[in-house]
């Protein structure tokens, strides 16, 4: 049974309306080229290897001109929706596009340096999961919880059971569309999709992923992700 047999068609859902305010570029983040493709291009392409990915919709911030010059914009499995104004929105706008999918992933436009393993065994949770989960990684630093309002240390978090959540993050469709909408609605606070089932009152699972699938998000990262994604060139033509 080949790979694409064992695992159903899975929508992908990329936010890619934001503008990167971090970054401190010219243009969002998302477009800033690595090699002979933007960033959001090298996070399409990295999901859309994986066969079961059939169909990827592209939140796109209503004054986007860039995504149009790109020739994935021709790509007949890209849907291009209007993103909102923080990332649940987006990520909301994408899913309410989704065909009546059973699963879904989100995966950030900024992390272009996704590993084809990484999500293979992402997406082996469909096999086995009826909740769904997302790529993380555990801390490896000392953390430490900073005084309110202070650049000084209140205490040391313990680390152990600690992870770094990553993307993609998967989920059964109906329940990630579900547990947003209430949580928008009542208010909380979503900065990724697993945030919203916990509301919810679920427990999504972690599956341990590389921790060179960064999130571009400040200058410095360009660089990194630039060689991070060297490294998965020259092992793919190896
Ligand atoms: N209203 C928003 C905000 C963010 N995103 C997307 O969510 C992903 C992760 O968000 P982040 O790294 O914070 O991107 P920005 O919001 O663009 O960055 P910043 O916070 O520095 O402005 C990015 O791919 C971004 O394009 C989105 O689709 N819609
Ligand atoms: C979804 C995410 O990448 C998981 O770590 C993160 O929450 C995005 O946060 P951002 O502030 O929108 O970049």
């Amino acid at each position: 049974m080949n790979i694409a047999d064992s695992c159903p068609h899975v929508i992908a859902v990329v936010p890619a309306a934001g503008i990167g305010s971090r970054m401190l570029s010219e243009c969002p983040k998302q477009y800033l080229s690595i090699g002979n493709k933007t960033i959001l291009e090298h996070s399409l392409d990295a999901l859309l290897a994986h066969p079961a990915v059939t169909k990827a919709i592209v939140a796109l911030s209503p004054d986007d001109v860039y995504f149009s010059r790109l020739p994935v914009a021709n790509d007949p499995r890209i849907i291009q929706v209007v993103g909102g104004n923080q990332r649940a929105d987006s990520v909301l706008a994408g899913l309410k596009a989704a065909e009546n999918a059973q699963w879904v992933l989100v995966h950030d436009a900024a992390r272009p340096c996704l590993h084809l393993n990484d999500l293979t065994r992402l997406l082996e949770l469909t096999q086995r999961s009826e909740v769904g989960g997302i790529l993380a990684a555990p801390v490896r630093d000392t953390m430490k919880r900073a005084t309110g309002g202070a650049e000084t240390i209140a205490h040391t978090v313990e680390r152990e059971a600690l992870w770094h959540a990553l993307t993609p993050q998967l989920f059964p469709l109906a329940l990630l569309r579900n547990c947003l909408e209430r949580a928008l609605r009542e208010g909380a606070s979503i900065t990724d999709e697993a945030s919203a089932l916990e509301y919810c009152g679920y427990h999504p699972e972690l599956v341990s992923g590389r921790s060179d699938n960064l999130k571009v998000t400040r200058p410095e990262d360009l660089a990194l992700a630039e060689f991070y994604l060297t490294q998965i060139y020259n092992k793919e033509n190896a």
